[in-house]
């Protein structure tokens, strides 16, 4: 039984802002000054969701990744380093949304019994955050919570999200067949590296990658990696630039990640060659596009698609040259915003199914796990590949049957350990690419060249309530309101190769419009008629 008194006298100290809350797609997200009681309330989650799991260690992560530097977040990381199970997400949110220290206490009591929770289970938690300057105060609320419901903590103070999710997993799974990694930072960058190389092998780099840091945590953290892979003659040539974590300021102004999808140019702050490989990452190291300008000084994104269906050939590809393709399933997991020539890409050229889901790295992760290998991406560059255990078996059992087969197969065996199977990682992700890139001796202009982009166009559409759009079919199509779709489907009908759909964000006020056509002219013309449309529901 928890210290009533302790737990309502720790919760007066963090008292609730009149507003709602909501544990939405990427936990909770909003101005740093509003998440003291959300960050308390928390800890109390993530005691129960421990105890529950008769203490399997949870993980708390402090971010708001993409946003502003004043804003700040944080979200549960479940026992095997994926997002917090669904279910729970409602009780995270009727947590943080109790109405008075008391009725925080009885909600947390109703949730231990109708949990069936073992209130003597032992309770164990890792935090992490990013750079922002919010952080530690909040890091100090969590700590708060956990220790007046007796949970077990260690902070492991600045990591990238993936990092944290990692050691999550380590930790988890020490001791067991599926034992991930030392559970460590340095056994995190020890992991990455000897399977890069391995990977490598004999295989030459063309040229360096400039990689922008986004002005947050993986700044530092690359840096930091870089010192393990090494810089041998053959090694790769990291640029890091925008890796100023002094200025917190600086975080996510104009660069990163979501700078470059959104504005579809450079940063500023990035300088390149013609052809010369760049990647930009987001605040928190969870995302990641490449880039380049051609010799005609035009800008060509490499997004989240990109790098997945550079990822499904590169792995098709293995599966068939090390025998191993007839025993195993390969797939691509992307959401409606993926551009509609990829999917074609991949079904009609790689041949490879691609499954489509809600928006949510959770719903691409979860079809992920039907496949033996499966790769999931989402447009903006959150991603990764998961393999099966049963994959696992068979790339380390197999016995090939010529050097071919053994080249293909460690290349395999490599890759499985260079992809962070908790999470889609920046960091793994952009060495992911480079071995790719450097295995096919492919040039950005190459990769670009794999298929041609639909022209495409995504809008904000400020509505009065978007709770009363509901989408099914993936998101691609609306129940309701009721006669939306039907002009939605007659407006699309007029366009070559037009595609369209509208959806309620998940993490914003707004219904988000995407569309496609045959032209760029096209495409903003079917966007607009759509948001239109949106508009007047
Ligand atoms: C079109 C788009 O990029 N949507 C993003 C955005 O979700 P919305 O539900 O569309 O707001 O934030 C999510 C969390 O970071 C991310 O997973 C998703 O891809
Ligand atoms: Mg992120």
């Amino acid at each position: 039984m928890a210290n009533k008194e302790k737990v309502i006298a720790a919760s007066a100290k963090h008292p609730r802002p009149d507003r709602i809350f909501s544990y939405g797609t990427a936990g909770f997200r909003m101005k740093a000054n509003l998440l003291d009681s959300v960050v308390f309330r928390v800890g109390l989650l993530a005691a129960l969701r421990s105890r529950k799991l008769n203490g399997q260690t949870i993980g708390v992560m402090i971010t708001a990744s993409h946003n502003p530097p004043e804003d700040n977040g944080v979200k549960l990381v479940d026992p095997m380093g994926e997002m917090l199970d669904q279910s729970w997400e409602t009780y995270a949110t009727s947590l943080a949304n109790a109405t008075s220290d008391e009725a925080l206490f009885t909600l947390y009591e109703k949730l231990t019994s109708d949990l069936k929770i073992n209130s003597e289970a032992p309770a164990r938690v890792i935090v992490a955050r990013d750079t922002r300057t919010s952080g530690p105060t909040l890091v100090a609320s969590l700590v708060e919570a956990l220790t007046a419901t007796g949970v077990e903590l260690t902070d492991y103070k600045i990591l990238t999200t993936p990092q944290l999710h990692y050691l999550v997993r380590c930790i988890n799974t020490k001791g067991t067949q599926y034992e991930y990694g030392e559970v460590s930072e340095k056994g995190y960058y020890e992991k990455l590296a000897s399977a890069f190389k391995k990977a490598m092998r004999s295989k030459k780099f063309d040229g360096g990658v400039v990689v922008d840091c986004a002005n947050g945590v993986g700044g530092p953290k690359l840096n930091e990696l870089i010192k393990y892979l090494g810089r041998g003659e053959d090694g790769l040539a990291i640029k890091v630039v925008n890796d100023d974590v002094l200025n917190p300021d600086a975080l996510n102004v104009q660069c990163g990640a979501d700078f470059v999808k959104t504005n579809q140019r450079a940063p500023p702050s990035v300088k390149a060659a013609p052809l010369e490989r760049c990647a930009s990452l987001d605040g928190d190291a969870d995302r990641i596009v490449y880039y380049f300008t051609d010799k005609s000084g035009q800008f060509h994104l490499l997004d989240g698609d990109r790098i997945a269906t550079l990822a499904a050939s590169f792995l098709a590809d293995l599966a068939r040259q090390s025998g191993l393709s007839g025993k195993l399933s390969i797939g691509v997991v992307q959401t409606a915003y993926a551009n509609g020539s990829s999917t074609q890409y991949v079904t009609e050229h790689l041949k490879v199914p691609v499954v489509c889901t809600n928006t949510g790295v959770k719903h691409l992760h979860h079809a992920a796990t039907r496949f033996d290998i499966g790769v999931y991406f989402e447009a903006n560059g959150h991603g990764t590949v998961l393999f099966s255990p049963q994959a696992i078996k068979h790339i380390s059992q197999h016995e090939p049957s010529s050097p071919a087969q053994a080249d293909a197969l460690e290349t395999l065996h490599s890759l499985t350990d260079l992809i962070n199977q908790a999470v889609g990682d920046a960091l793994s992700d952009l060495l992911l690419v480079e071995v790719i890139l450097a295995h096919k001796g492919w040039s950005p202009e190459n990769w670009l060249a794999t298929y041609k982009d639909l022209p495409n166009r995504l809008v904000r559409v400020e509505v009065k309530d978007r709770h009363i759009f509901k989408a099914y079919d993936a998101e691609r199509k609306l129940e309701s309101p009721v006669g939306v779709q039907s002009l939605i489907d007659e407006a699309v009908g007029k366009f070559s190769k037009g595609r369209s759909f509208a959806r309620a964000s998940g993490t914003e006020d707004a219904v988000r419009v995407y569309a496609e056509a045959g032209s760029r002219g096209e495409a903003e013309d079917l966007a607009g008629k759509v948001a239109s449309i949106v508009r007047g529901a």
